[in-house]
């Protein structure tokens, strides 16, 4: 049986007052349960509270980034030790938005992996094509090629700590969401891709999450199809009531 997750990627969004009633809301109206893991990712500013926050929760906190390297002169980074000493045990990495504006390369994302493991964290692994792939035809490809490079060198004993995250670029923050088809066709793939790389067995326990304007009103189709394991929310995520009607959708 796979986990089922709602995560929510706040990105550069809330300050402290709006944090803490953001939480607040979630932590009122979410009693737990229904074997879904609830996952908050605030930015960095917020983690130490949100833990504190939701500590008598089943709310979870993860951390929407973090450097690569151990500690040192890396100015304006937060390493995986550092993500750990307040509670945070799980952290996105490879996001598009970190890809694309943050020049991120799956080499690069490949040694965040590694620092992340190594801390004994959890990685949300997120993977996508842009418009342009799609059109060509090149999807599967480029999300393969994120895949091999960014995350297939990890030890096979080490998949437990892994979700991955499929984000097609298009359907981020744009209204347009793959349909379910689209997202239950990309998720098959890429279990089969894993599959491919280190066992069936390993394949059906990882999560595959949906990220790309989930919203209340399209989660349930979405979370329906097989191999969709759950969703990686943005927008929708800043609101309690939209965040936890996608979390009851599940
Ligand atoms: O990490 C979340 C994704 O980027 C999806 O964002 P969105 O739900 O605002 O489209």
């Amino acid at each position: 049986m796979r986990d089922k997750i709602v995560a929510g990627n706040w990105k550069m969004n809330n300050d402290l007052a709006q944090a803490e009633d953001l939480l607040s809301k979630i932590k009122n109206n979410w009693s737990g349960g229904g074997g879904v893991r609830v996952i908050v990712a605030p930015s960095f500013t917020n983690l130490y509270h949100a833990f504190e926050s939701l500590r008598e929760t089943s709310v979870e906190v993860a951390a929407q980034n973090m450097n690569e390297n151990e500690s040192g002169a890396f100015t304006g980074e937060v390493s995986a030790q550092m993500l750990t000493s307040v509670g945070v045990k799980t952290v996105i990495l490879g996001h598009s938005e970190r890809r694309a504006i943050y020049k991120e390369t799956d080499e690069l994302l490949a040694k965040k992996v590694d620092a992340a493991l190594k801390n004994n964290m959890e990685v949300i692994f997120c993977c996508g094509e842009e418009l342009n792939d799609r059109k060509s035809k090149n999807h599967f490809n480029v999300v393969k090629t994120q895949l091999e490079k960014g995350l297939f060198h990890i030890p096979t004993n080490a998949w437990d700590k892994i979700v991955i995250a499929y984000e097609p670029v298009w359907a981020i923050g744009t209204g347009e969401t793959a349909s379910p088809e689209q997202a239950q066709e990309m998720h098959a793939f890429i279990r089969k891709t894993v599959s491919e790389k280190s066992g069936e067995e390993i394949a059906n326990q990882v999560a595959i999450l949906y990220g790309g304007s989930v919203k209340p009103g399209n989660a349930e189709e979405i979370f329906a199809k097989e191999d969709v394991d759950g969703g990686l929310i943005g927008g929708a995520s800043l609101k309690a009531e939209d965040f936890l009607s996608i979390v009851q959708a599940i």
